[in-house]
C-alpha cells in the first residue's frame, strides 16, 4: 500500500465521517421537532375539534396527527392521537377543517433517521477496518491482534534451479535446504544441522526472490510470501499479527518456506534517530525474531530473506539460531551471463549471428534481470524494424540503449558545438586507443543520447577483470581526461562544461586510488574509506586529530592524479594530431565511427589491444559529454 493511497483514503474516511455528523446533527434537529409534538386523548381531540381549535390535520390508518390554532397548556401546538372514529371525516368537513390523509409507515421515517446514523457508523468502522487489515475485508478494528495477514501463498511453484542461472554457488548451498525439506524427518536423524533462516544477499535483480522460488518448486512445497516494505506505515500491532499470522498458517502448511522480500525494511538496525513507524517496526521486528526464536527447525519450516544492504540490518538477526547462514547473490561473470541469456533467449526468434558469447562480452556488469529486460528490448528494436528475427545487431542497439540511454536524435547541435563535441569524444578514443591495459574503443559517437549527453564513447571490455594495477588506474584517469585534454588543445585553451562528467569519474577513481588502494606514496600504505559505524565510533577522535593535516595531502594526491592524467593524455593527442583530425572529420560526416572504421585510421588493429573492465563498472564504459 503506498502513501498516496493512504492519504486518498484518509481523505475519503474524513469525509464520511464529517456526512455521519451532519446526519447526527439533521437527526438531532428532527427528534426535537418530534417531541415538540403533544399526544393527547382522543377525547380532547373531540373537544378541540368542537371548540373549533384544530388548523389543520393529518389522518392517518392508525394515528390522526394536526396543528392547533393556539398552543396547548403545555407550550405545544401540534398533537398526535390515535384514530379512532370512522365518521370522523364527515365530522371535520362539517366544521370546515383541512383533513389530509397520512400514508400508511409513517412510523417507519423515524425508526430510519435512527437507522441510518448507525449504518454509517458502521460503514466507517468497516472501511477503517479495510485499511488496516490490508484490504483484507471485515474487522480490522474489531479484531487487532487476529487480522489476516496479507501473506501470498503458492502451492504449485513450476520454477526450478534450472531457471536461475549463474548463481551456481548459491544453488549449490540451498540444495541442502532443498533435500531438507523434502525429507525434514529423516533428515533430522542424521544430525545434520539445518538453518533455519537463510540470508540472500546481493544487489536487486540478481534473483534471490527467483532462487527462493525455486527452492520450493525444487522441494515442491508451498511458498508463504512477504514483503519487508509493506510493513511500512502500517498501525501499531498490524504488522506483528501479521508475522505471527504468518508463521502459524506456515506451519499447519510445513514443510514449506517462508520467504521475507525486502527484510532491510523491517529489519534495519533500531537506533536513537528512528522517526515515526518506528514502534511499529520495532514491535514486527521483535516479533519475527520472537518467531525465530520459537520455532523447531525439525517442523520442516525454513525462513528465507532477501536483502541488498545487509549492512544496516538489525544485528539480533544476524544472531546464531536466527538467520545465522547467508548467502551471496552477486552480479554474474561473464559465463553466468552467458547462461542467464541462454535461459531467458528461448523466449524470442533469435538470428543466426547472434552469438550470445559476444552479447555476455559486452554486458558486464547486467544483473539477471537486467539480461531479461535486454533481451526483451533485443526483441522491440527487432519488431520496430520489421525484423523477422532478432539479430545481433539488434542485441548490441539494445545494449546501447540501456547503457547510454534512448538515441535522441531530435536535439540538433549546432556547428561549432558539434565540432567541439566530436573533438571531444575522439579525444577520449584516441587515448584510449594509444594507452595499454585500457578497454579497447568499440564506438564513438556525436548523435545526442538520453538526457544531459551530447556525445559519448564506448569501450568494450572482453573479459571480467578481478585485480587493477596502478597503471592500468592511471591509464583510465587519462582516458578520462582525453576529452577535455582534447578541446584545449585545439580550441587554445578555451575548455567547455562539457567534461564534467568527467571530472567527476576521474576524481572518483583516483580518490579510491589513494583512500582504499594506498598507491600514494605521501599519503602512505593505508585506507581512509569510510568505515562500519562501531568502527566510527571508536576511532573517531583519532579521526579528528589526523583529518586537517591528512585531509590536505590526500586533495593534494588526488590532484596530483587526475592532473598527471590530463598531462598525458595531452601529450598523445599532441604526438597524434593527425590521427585526431582525421577521426574527427570521419565522425562529424558519419556521426558515429565503429572500431573497425576507426583501426585503419590509426594504422592498427585495436582490437588486439590488451582489455580489461574494472569489476564493479557495468558493462561497457560510457564516457559522455555533458550538457550542462
Ligand atoms: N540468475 C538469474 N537467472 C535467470 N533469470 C534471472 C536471474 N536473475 C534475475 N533473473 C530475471 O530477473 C527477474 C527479477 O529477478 P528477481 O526479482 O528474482 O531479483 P531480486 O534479486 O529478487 O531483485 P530485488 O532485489 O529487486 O527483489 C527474474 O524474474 C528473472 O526473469
Ligand atoms: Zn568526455
Amino acid at each position: 500500500m503506498d502513501s498516496e493511497q493512504i492519504s486518498r483514503k484518509q481523505t475519503i474516511a474524513m469525509a464520511i465521517i464529517f456526512l455521519g455528523g451532519m446526519l447526527l446533527v439533521a437527526f438531532q434537529f428532527v427528534s426535537t421537532a418530534y417531541n415538540s409534538i403533544e399526544t393527547i386523548p382522543y377525547s380532547q381531540f373531540e373537544q378541540l375539534l368542537a371548540q373549533d381549535k384544530l388548523a389543520e390535520v393529518s389522518v392517518g390508518t392508525d394515528t390522526i396527527q394536526g396543528k392547533l390554532k393556539d398552543p396547548l397548556p403545555s407550550g405545544k401546538s401540534a398533537f398526535v392521537t390515535a384514530r379512532v372514529d370512522l365518521a370522523l371525516a364527515e365530522k371535520l368537513a362539517a366544521k370546515g377543517v383541512s383533513v389530509t390523509g397520512i400514508p400508511s409507515g409513517g412510523g417507519l421515517q423515524s425508526l430510519l433517521s435512527w437507522i441510518f446514523p448507525v449504518i454509517v457508523f458502521f460503514l466507517i468502522w468497516f472501511w477503517l477496518g479495510r485499511g488496516v487489515a490490508g484490504g483484507q475485508g471485515f474487522g480490522g478494528l474489531m479484531a487487532i491482534g487476529k487480522s489476516r495477514a496479507k501473506v501470498y501463498v503458492e502451492k504449485d511453484i513450476k520454477v526450478t534451479f534450472a531457471d536461475v542461472a549463474g548463481v551456481d554457488e548459491a544453488k549449490f548451498e540451498l540444495q541442502e535446504v532443498v533435500s531438507f525439506l523434502k525429507d525434514p524427518k529423516s533428515y533430522g536423524r542424521l544430525g545434520a544441522h539445518v538453518p533455519k533462516g537463510i540470508l540472500l544477499v546481493g544487489p536487486p535483480g540478481t534473483g534471490k526472490t527467483l532462487l527462493a522460488r525455486a527452492v520450493a518448486g525444487e522441494a515442491a512445497v508451498p511458498f508463504f510470501s512477504i514483503s519487508g516494505s509493506e510493513f511500512v506505515e502500517m498501525f501499531v500491532g498490524v504488522g506483528a499479527a501479521r508475522v505471527r499470522d504468518l508463521f502459524e498458517q506456515a506451519r499447519k502448511a510445513a514443510p514449506c518456506i517462508i520467504f521475507v522480500d525486502e527484510l532491510d525494511a523491517l529489519g534495519r538496525s533500531r537506533g536513537p534517530l528512528s522517526v515515526g513507524g518506528y514502534d511499529e517496526k520495532e514491535q514486527t521486528l521483535n516479533q519475527l525474531l520472537s518467531e525465530l526464536d520459537g520455532f523447531d527447525p525439525s517442523a520442516g519450516v525454513i525462513l528465507l530473506a532477501a536483502t541488498n544492504r545487509p549492512e544496516i540490518l538489525d544485528p539480533a538477526l544476524l544472531r546464531a539460531g536466527r538467520f545465522d547462514r547467508q548467502v551471496l547473490v552477486d552480479r554474474p561473470d561473464k559465463n553466468g551471463r552467458v547462461a542467464i541469456l541462454k535461459v531467458h533467449v528461448s523466449k524470442i526468434h533469435t538470428g543466426e549471428d547472434v552469438d550470445l558469447e559476444k552479447v555476455a562480452a559486452l554486458t558486464t556488469g547486467f544483473t539477471g534481470a537486467d539480461l531479461a529486460n535486454l533481451i526483451n528490448e533485443a526483441a522491440i528494436a527487432a519488431t520496430r524494424r520489421n525484423g523477422e528475427e532478432v539479430s545481433f545487431a539488434d542485441f548490441v542497439t539494445a545494449i546501447e540503449r540501456i547503457v547510454a540511454g534512448i538515441e535522441k536524435k531530435s536535439r540538433v547541435l549546432g556547428k561549432n558545438e558539434r565540432r567541439r563535441v566530436a573533438y571531444h569524444e575522439m579525444g577520449h578514443a584516441l587515448v584510449a586507443a594509444s594507452l595499454p591495459g585500457v578497454d579497447p574503443v568499440q564506438k564513438v559517437s556525436i548523435i545526442p543520447r538520453g538526457i544531459g549527453a551530447l556525445g559519448y564513447t564506448i569501450q568494450r571490455p572482453t573479459e571480467d577483470r578481478f585485480l587493477l594495477t596502478i597503471e592500468e588506474l592511471k591509464n583510465r584517469i587519462a582516458v578520462l581526461m582525453g576529452g577535455r585534454a582534447s578541446e584545449r588543445l585545439i580550441f587554445d585553451g578555451a575548455i567547455s562544461t562539457g567534461a564534467a562528467d568527467d571530472l567527476q569519474r576521474a576524481t572518483e577513481v583516483a580518490i579510491e586510488m589513494v583512500t582504499k588502494y594506498g598507491m600514494d606514496e605521501t599519503v602512505g600504505q593505508r585506507t581512509y574509506a569510510p568505515k562500519p559505524q562501531a568502527f566510527m565510533a571508536a576511532t573517531q577522535d583519532t579521526i579528528v586529530a589526523a583529518a586537517e593535516a591528512t585531509g590536505r595531502e590526500i586533495d593534494v594526491a588526488v590532484r596530483n592524479l587526475v592532473e598527471e592524467g590530463d598531462r598525458r593524455a595531452r601529450d598523445i593527442l599532441q604526438r597524434k594530431r593527425a590521427d585526431l583530425d582525421a577521426g574527427v572529420e570521419m565522425l562529424i560526416a558519419n556521426e558515429t565511427v565503429t572500431a573497425e572504421q576507426f583501426a585503419p585510421l590509426l594504422g592498427k588493429n585495436i582490437e588486439t589491444a590488451d582489455r580489461t573492465s574494472p569489476r564493479s563498472a557495468r558493462a561497457m564504459s560510457v564516457s559522455a559529454t555533458s550538457t550542462s
